[in-house]
């Protein structure tokens, strides 16, 4: 058991769409931690630092500059850097996890070194992966619903049309199995795009991982397991360093996992892919150790105090002060509206049929998709102790645990 921590950095790295606003809440509201960039009432709706796979990330990630230099030379890092030297601060961004640049830059900054000054834990919450998948989905599928544009910007020609782009540019406008079926056509080829130069070699796998994706595209009874397969042999692995392109050519999705500035792209969105953790966590904790937290989604939505709890011994937040604001956990356990259910509702009664739920079909074929990676994510969990995982496996579904069945039993006390 690593020693409490009574300053500190709490990065909750991910899922993005896996309860990490929850996290936030909780450990702002209950357990009294400072929001990196903003102390007061505010802090619910700023939880996003970006700061370790954004832009400025170069600066930590510049081997001549002191991290925390880096930190303190933007003003909303300035106050992050400040907030370290008495106290906790923690920053919620959810796009650190599938990020390879992060992942270099959060060690840079906060190395995980026990007893080196400022500390660090970091908190990664997992969820069901089709459930994740559709939830991302909504997100940006709601983008479509937002209000009409205000009369001043109708009015000017320049602000309307920069308001449409951003809007064309967040909005979703696909069905969920039409998002699905381009995610999954852009993962087998990406790298072999079909447009590809006469003069470039073809590869000789190109044909038949186009073949699966028209076919996946096509039908949904194609063995995803097979698709997986193929997907793990042909699409750019998650890589840490930056490697040499492929032969073929520029490898579209790999730029867009690294670097999101072609969200809008048919295969770009990550839905699938933000849903692929064992490559991802394997890599956090190999980094990170014993401190690195795993939690699930939906251990956290179905019982917050629990959470809370453990969140708390992990940090070592002392048990009193966790009691004194009990009574804020009320307000995070109400499921009933929270973030954007109201577009939710309004999407699911509009087109239900798309929109209020994941179709049989598509979830089936979704969920042997993922199977491979649940079971690499429960091996992993069950073998490499990263603690919070007993709770986590206790939570994954019986299919997708695997090997992990004897641990179980015995995490059970069987
Ligand atoms: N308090 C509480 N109780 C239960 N469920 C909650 C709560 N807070 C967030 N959620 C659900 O979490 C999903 C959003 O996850 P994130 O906060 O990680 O989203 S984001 O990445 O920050 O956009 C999203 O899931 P879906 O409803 O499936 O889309 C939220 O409804």
């Amino acid at each position: 058991m690593i020693p409490p921590i009574e300053q500190g950095a709490v990065f909750v790295i991910g899922l993005q769409k896996a309860g990490t606003s929850q996290l936030h809440a909780i450990l702002l509201r209950v357990l009294g931690l400072v929001s990196a960039e903003h102390a007061g009432p505010e802090a619910l709706g700023n939880k996003e630092l970006h700061f370790f796979e954004g832009k400025h990330s170069d600066c930590a990630l510049n081997a001549s500059s002191p991290a925390l230099a880096c930190l303190a030379s933007f003003s909303r890092q300035a106050k992050m850097a400040r907030m370290l030297q008495n106290g906790w601060v923690t920053d919620a961004t959810p796009d650190y996890f599938g990020s390879p640049r992060a992942l270099r830059a959060l060690p840079l900054t906060f190395p995980p070194r026990e007893g080196v000054l400022p500390r660090v834990r970091i908190i990664l919450t997992l969820r069901e992966p089709t459930d994740r998948a559709f939830s991302a989905y909504i997100n940006n599928r709601r983008q479509c619903l937002l209000p009409r544009l205000p009369a001043a910007v109708l009015a000017d020609p320049v602000r309307r049309e920069a308001a449409e782009r951003m809007r064309s540019f967040r909005c979703e406008p696909r069905t969920f199995e039409e998002a699905v079926q381009d995610e999954m056509a852009a993962l087998l080829s990406s790298c072999w795009p079909s447009n590809a130069s006469s003069t470039v070699t073809p590869h000789p796998r190109k044909s038949a991982a186009l073949d699966l994706a028209a076919r996946f595209a096509q039908q949904w009874d194609i063995s995803p397991v097979n698709v997986w397969e193929n997907y793990m042999r042909w699409s750019p692995p998650w890589p840490v360093a930056p490697r040499p392109l492929p032969e073929e050519g520029q490898c579209a999705l790999e730029s867009c996992w690294i670097q999101p500035v072609f969200p809008n792209r048919r295969g770009c969105k990550g839905y699938l892919a933000n849903s692929l953790v064992a490559a991802k966590l394997r890599l956090w904790s190999a980094a990170y150790g014993p401190q690195l937290l795993v939690v699930s989604f939906e251990d956290t939505t179905s019982e917050p105090a629990g959470t809370a709890e453990r969140l708390a011994a992990f940090l070592g937040v002392p048990r009193t002060a966790l009691e004194e604001r009990r009574s804020s956990l009320e307000a995070l356990s109400d499921h009933s509206c929270w973030h954007s259910c109201g577009h939710k509702q309004r999407l699911a009664a509009e087109q239900p049929a798309n929109f209020s739920t994941v179709l049989p079909a598509v979830r089936s074929a979704l969920d042997l998709f993922f199977s491979r990676d649940q079971r690499d994510l429960g091996a992993f969990l069950s073998q490499a102790q990263v603690p919070g995982s007993e709770r986590v496996l206790a939570r994954m579904p019986r299919r997708a645990c695997g090997r992990c069945g004897s641990w179980r039993r015995s995490a059970a006390g069987g």
